[in-house]
């Protein structure tokens, strides 16, 4: 294809707006081997815990922090803007970049700035409802906009024209079959082929209030012979659990191998973040979801509409306790046929070309702006 030669995807902060960059460049690299790749993020990000062992170069430019809103504040900072944006611009004339695909997070803003500047293509790629202050910004650059979900039209005015493309996932997940590597899944992590699995995980950094609450119930929903398989989060503080339970309770401080948990879980507990809700749905797990309290509720839309189609179960941050999980999540993780319909209803909801569909979006995107 003659038509991309070097491709920027810039993104970066959590796994929420890294994984789908990853999973894109692989959707990239596997249909064009020839074209060169190079990412943009910011010095502290995970990006830098993940991309580079992915095996993708990832360049990093100055931080520059943006306020959560779009608002006077951005103007106390032009500086650093300009700083951030000038060394994504030689990066950018460095490689002859093509196209700058951006993922969201604070980094995506110097690189649209750039891309701008050069006349290049610029693509957004959305999945938070409403969407972040970094692509609300590049919106103001590009009407290539690709969104995770279908919108709900009171909610989402800035997303109207949006193509809905679905989550780019990794193909660890895309190419999952479930049933075939559970076996291994529990084998690996120490857990029981008899007893249900109850996977937790709090999203890319961990959630604090889940890890307590889960960890605090660990005798009650060992007694009821759930096996818990928890991830506590890239980012989050330890917690205890008694020693002591008669079925198995295995912490993780973070999983690389998401297919191995998704593989081994009946039930997944988790917040709502928007790739998290891509790849229950993508999968058929069917899912407790806590959604994160603050930031406009977004994560309570990610996981509304799932919940709406019969694919999980909705509970407040602050109705998650001990008592929630054992007069509500026990018996659902123990009723078969109540998790195989929520899967099955989840799997309805959920797609797995994200990473196929965002690149038809961008060729598209590429050819229009020759
Ligand atoms: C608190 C907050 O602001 N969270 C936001 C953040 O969530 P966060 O960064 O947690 O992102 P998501 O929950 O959407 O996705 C987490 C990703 O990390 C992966 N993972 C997680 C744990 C682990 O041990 N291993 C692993 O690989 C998951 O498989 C998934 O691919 O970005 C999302 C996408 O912009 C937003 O919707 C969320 O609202």
């Amino acid at each position: 294809m003659g038509l991309l030669r070097s491709v920027v995807l810039a993104g970066g902060g959590t796994g929420g707006h890294i994984y789908p960059l990853l999973a894109f460049a692989d959707a990239l690299r596997r249909h064009f081997p020839e074209v060169r790749i190079t990412t943009l993020g910011s010095p502290k990000g995970m990006e830098n815990e993940l991309i580079p062992p992915a095996g993708y170069d990832l360049r990093v430019i100055p931080a520059f922090q943006l306020p959560r809103a779009i608002n006077l504040n951005l103007l106390r900072t032009p500086d650093r803007m300009y700083k951030s944006a000038h060394a994504a611009g030689q990066i950018l004339d460095e490689v002859q970049a093509d196209v700058v695909v951006g993922f969201g997070g604070y980094v995506s803003v110097p690189a649209y700035l750039a891309a701008w500047k050069r006349d290049l293509p610029i693509v957004i790629h959305e999945v938070n409802v409403p969407p972040g202050v970094a692509n609300r910004m590049g919106m103001k650059f590009t009407k290539n906009v690709a969104v995770g979900f279908p919108q709900q039209p009171q909610q989402a005015e800035s997303l109207r024209d949006a193509r809905v493309v679905g989550v780019p996932l990794r193909t660890s997940l895309t190419h999952l079959d479930r049933a075939a590597l559970r076996p291994e899944a529990l084998y690996q992590f120490g857990l029981r082929p008899d007893l249900p699995v109850l996977f937790v995980s709090g999203g890319s950094s961990g959630a604090r209030t889940i890890n307590l609450a889960v960890a605090a119930a660990a005798k009650r929903l060992a007694h009821a012979g759930i096996q818990v398989l928890h991830v506590q989060g890239g980012r989050n503080d330890p917690f205890e659990v008694p020693a002591d339970l008669p079925v198995p309770y295995v912490v993780l401080p973070y999983l690389s191998e998401m297919q191995l948990g998704y593989a081994a879980a009946d039930l997944m507990l988790c917040r709502g973040g928007a790739i998290t809700v891509a790849e229950t749905t993508a999968l058929g797990v069917p899912a407790v979801y806590v959604p994160y309290p603050h930031s406009n509720q977004e994560q309570k839309r990610n996981a509304l509409p799932v919940v709406e189609a019969g694919g999980g179960v909705l509970v407040d941050n602050a109705d998650l306790t001990p008592e929630w999980i054992e007069q509500h999540l026990i018996p659902l993780a123990r009723d078969h046929q109540r998790l195989y319909a929520m899967g099955a209803a989840a799997a309805q909801y959920g797609r797995r070309d994200g990473d196929e569909a965002l690149l038809e979006f961008v060729l598209e995107a590429v050819a229009k702006a020759r």
